[in-house]
């Protein structure tokens, strides 16, 4: 027998989490039966969609964790996994939820990365870029929520790519941060006196591309200073998962139709089929020292809902991750 953690919603959110909200709950596992596997888990995610998959209860949460015993030969004893099986310290599994680790993982690379540059939020990059914006060398890049986990790595492969890119970040050392991966522009969102002039003084020529990641107000002030025929990648919109009401216009159409403007919204699991091709692919530029990888880790599984809030509130510099 083992005794699991987990974190359960007491209450549903009401505007930003509480405390309150998240109960720390104890029960026993039963030894797993033919076909499963139990699981420690060794890193967990933190991510900002889970702001509603708690609300909505969806098995998604993620982490990569050690199979302890299995009667499951595809998990051996001792292999890791990516799973979506909650906020859990270990769970039983019957093995359907589970992603086995990239093969040939390199012993020097932090397995946390399977759940950031090298997993999901990288994928979202990649694909936001290269299915969704089809982005060409020497075109003008737009990211907003530049130094998060999918941020940073739109940034450089835009750069990779050969492309001008400007970041913006809600804080001076996550503007050194972007600075110091090769974004060509990048300012403080908070502190510039004008969006507006910010934006425009970082591409005085205009944007062919908008990576899409805060929406409301940002999107509003951005949409204008995009080129004719212009490509946004709707990935997110962070600054309004919190609100109790929801944001009204100014409403975009009027912008799109002067701009001719192009605008797609995504969820990088359209692509999966193309995941194990385009994993391999990142971690050969993170090998080669061309995609650099930043994590904010929290130690402590006790301390998962305070790094949840402090991802929304955006203390994380990189990818915010939970060690166990
Ligand atoms: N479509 C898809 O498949 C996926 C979409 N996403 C979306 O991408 C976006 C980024 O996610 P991810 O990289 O994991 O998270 P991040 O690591 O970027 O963390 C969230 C960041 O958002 C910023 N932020 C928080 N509140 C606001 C606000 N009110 N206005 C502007 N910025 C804010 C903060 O940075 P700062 O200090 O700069 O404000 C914070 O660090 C989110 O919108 C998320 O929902 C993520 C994964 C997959
Ligand atoms: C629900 C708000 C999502 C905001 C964008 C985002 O962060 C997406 C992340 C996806 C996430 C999808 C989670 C929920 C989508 C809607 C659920 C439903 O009702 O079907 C998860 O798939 C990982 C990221 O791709």
């Amino acid at each position: 027998m083992v005794q699991a953690k987990s974190w359960v919603m007491v209450k549903h959110f009401d505007g930003f989490p509480k405390d309150s909200d998240f109960q720390l709950k104890v029960e026993e596992l039963p030894e797993p039966k033919d076909g499963e596997v139990l699981l420690e888990a060794v890193f967990l995610s933190v991510d900002p969609y889970m702001r509603w998959v708690f609300w909505n209860k969806l098995p998604e949460y993620c982490k990569t964790a050690e199979t302890l015993s299995s009667k499951n030969p595809a998990f051996p004893v001792g292999s890791h996994v990516v799973s979506h099986c909650g906020w859990r310290s270990h769970s039983v599994s019957d093995g359907a939820d589970l992603i086995p680790i990239m093969a040939d993982w390199p012993s020097d690379v932090s397995l946390s990365l399977a759940l950031g540059t090298i997993g999901m939020p990288g994928l979202t990059a990649l694909y936001g870029i290269e299915e969704v914006l089809g982005l060409q060398k020497n075109e003008t890049l737009l990211v907003n929520a530049a130094a998060g986990a999918v941020g940073n790595v739109v940034g450089q492969i835009a750069k990779i790519k050969g492309c001008k890119v400007v970041g913006s970040a809600g804080s001076d050392a996550k503007v050194a941060y972007l600075r110091e991966l090769g974004f060509d522009e990048a300012f403080n969102y908070k502190t510039v006196p004008s969006l507006e002039e910010a934006l425009k003084k970082a591409a005085p020529e205009g944007y062919d591309c908008l990576f899409e990641n805060v929406g409301g107000y940002f999107s509003t002030v951005a949409l204008p200073q995009m080129k004719t025929f212009g490509r946004i990648a709707v990935c997110g919109s962070i600054s309004t998962y919190n609100d109790g009401t929801p944001q009204t216009g100014p409403y975009p159409h009027f912008t799109m139709i002067v701009k001719q403007l192009k605008m797609e919204g995504f969820t990088q699991n359209r692509w999966q089929h193309k995941n194990p091709e385009s994993l391999k692919r990142m971690m050969a530029w993170l090998k080669e020292g061309k995609l650099k990888c930043r994590e904010h880790v929290t130690k402590g599984f006790e301390n998962m809902p305070a790094a949840f809030m402090g991802l929304l509130r955006g203390d994380n510099i990189g990818k915010a991750v939970v060690a166990v």
